[in-house]
């Protein structure tokens, strides 16, 4: 590899990735020499001085005199760059060692000092541009929505000091709005210029994606808005949409962001008239896992930690609660709408019943063509989830998937303490399911009567009024940010 003074040597590279079209990448000079790979990757090597110090600077001082001075940066790793008066530092995320959950770590290469200032912010552009523009010559618009109140308190934190500096170095052009209440993020989502975003990222837990969904489809023009992606920055206490995703950690997902890859997932319609119809994206629960949940709140302080604790005392105290629920199977195909769906996706399931004629003391009533009881009246743990992960740590609905079109209803009636304990400790691989007494169905549509004090209905971690809910799945009807 020659250093020629100065010149730049534009070489072509083929795209072999879906997701990131290259730019062709490649210059030179007397003190830098990057390339870019076919994988839309980089190859540099310094040929003049490095700047900076640190372990990795004397770890590639070490590959120099072992004559392998070249530093390889996957495609897919690659990030961007960040360019300072005329010196460049790369930035990757590559995989971390967990096979589990793959998460991803920021490294950052040494400074390679460049011939000028011009030099080093064009080097920096250009691998933005290759790295996570997806090959367009503007830079990606992300909106942000912070919640200062998810989690312990640290989603402001984490977004400035983990997550923004990544965008940063990519290059995205990032609109921040910080939440100042509850019902915030709806009105903030209502108000976003939508066309052109890449996505819309939440820095804060299941919750703030309650709330931004809710905006999404209050919109006039929900239909369009629905294309833009949701991503997750898992800084809340569940996480569950970031987990789902794959992104289970901020430079995870903040690094998905970059790369800008995004698959349709569910989202379900909930209609508890006179309420407004609400939309979920994760879980209708009631019993056991809303106390466990909502009824930890107060120990908020304690993190993800909190449900562990609700979830001990939960199977200690080993109550049910008593429920009455009918379901549209997942085998029967969801009847065709064709009318206009100006307020909203239809509903096409739930139109073809008589919701007033389900008397609450009826339980012998007929019920509509399809439809079947859930074979209990008494629950422990019942929760009907659109998606596998209930957070970062429970594999709730192992069998659950982003755009099946159906619910996973898991349940128990009747699980003794030690039968309990075995769920908590085997929900985090999905087994819970084989222990004996553990149920599932799988739902398109369903109705759920609670009928005990003592609990709370949730949707998505959020209460409701604890009346009879009428759910329906609307497949693949948002898109998410995945890894
Ligand atoms: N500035 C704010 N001050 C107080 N509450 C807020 C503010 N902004 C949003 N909220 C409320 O904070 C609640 C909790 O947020 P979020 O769900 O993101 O965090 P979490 O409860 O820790 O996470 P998870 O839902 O994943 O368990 C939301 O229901 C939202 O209405």
């Amino acid at each position: 590899m020659s250093g020629s003074t100065g010149s730049l040597d534009l070489g072509s590279v083929e795209n072999q990735d879906v997701f990131i079209q290259p730019v062709p990448l490649a210059w030179q000079n007397e003190a830098l020499l990057a390339r870019g790979q076919p994988d839309g990757g980089l190859s540099v090597s310094f040929q003049g001085q490095r700047q900076s110090a640190g372990l990795l600077t004397r770890l590639l001082e070490y590959c120099a005199v072992t004559h392998s001075p070249e530093v390889k940066i996957s495609g897919d790793d690659l990030i961007g760059a960040v360019a300072e008066g005329s010196s460049v530092q790369f930035w990757h995320c590559p995989q971390s060692r967990s096979i589990k959950k793959p998460t991803r770590m920021l490294k950052k290469t040494v400074c390679y000092q460049c011939e000028s200032q011009e030099a080093a912010e064009n080097a920096a552009a250009r691998v933005r541009q290759s790295s996570s523009w997806s090959a367009s010559s503007s830079p990606p618009e992300i909106a942000v929505i912070i919640n200062p109140h998810s989690g312990t308190g640290r989603a402001a934190d984490c977004y400035w000091n983990v997550v923004k500096p990544i965008f940063a170095a990519a290059g995205l052009s990032t609109v921040e709005h910080t939440t100042t209440h509850a019902g915030h993020a709806p009105v903030i989502v209502q108000q976003l210029q939508m066309h052109g975003l890449r996505a819309v990222v939440l820095v804060g837990g299941d919750g703030t994606v309650w709330e931004a969904l809710q905006g999404y489809m209050a919109r006039p023009d929900w239909k369009e808005a629905v294309q833009v992606p949701l991503a997750q920055i898992p800084a809340g206490s569940g996480n569950a949409l970031a987990a789902n995703a794959n992104t289970w950690s901020p430079v995870t997902a903040a690094w998905a962001v970059c790369k800008g890859k995004h698959t349709a997932f569910d989202v379900f319609s909930v209609v508890q008239p006179p309420a407004k119809r609400a939309f979920g994206f994760l879980s209708v629960a009631y019993g056991m896992i809303t106390n466990l949940d909502i009824g930890t709140e107060h120990l908020r302080w304690l993190g993800p930690l909190r449900f562990t604790y609700g979830a001990l005392q939960q199977i200690l105290l080993r109550k049910s609660w008593s429920i009455r629920m009918a379901y549209y199977p997942a085998e029967l195909p969801a009847p065709h709408y064709r009318g206009s769906q100006a307020d909203g996706p239809a509903t096409p399931i739930l139109d073809r019943i008589d919701r007033e004629a389900w008397t609450p003391n009826d339980h012998a009533s007929n019920l509509p063509e399809g439809w079947h009881w859930v074979p209990t009246d008494q629950v422990q743990m019942c929760v009907a989830c659109n998606l596998p992960w209930l957070d970062l740590e429970n594999n709730v609905a192992p069998h659950a998937s982003f755009g099946s079109g159906a619910m996973d209803l898991v349940y128990t009636s009747e699980l003794q303490r030690l039968q309990g304990l075995q769920v908590l400790l085997k929900a985090s691989d999905g087994t819970h399911l084989n222990v004996k007494g553990v149920k599932l169905l799988k739902m398109r549509a369903f109705m759920l009567e609670p009928r005990s004090s003592g609990t709370w209905l949730a949707v998505d971690g959020e209460a409701i009024p604890r009346e009879r809910v009428f759910i329906e799945v609307h497949p693949r009807l948002c898109r998410v940010i995945t890894a």
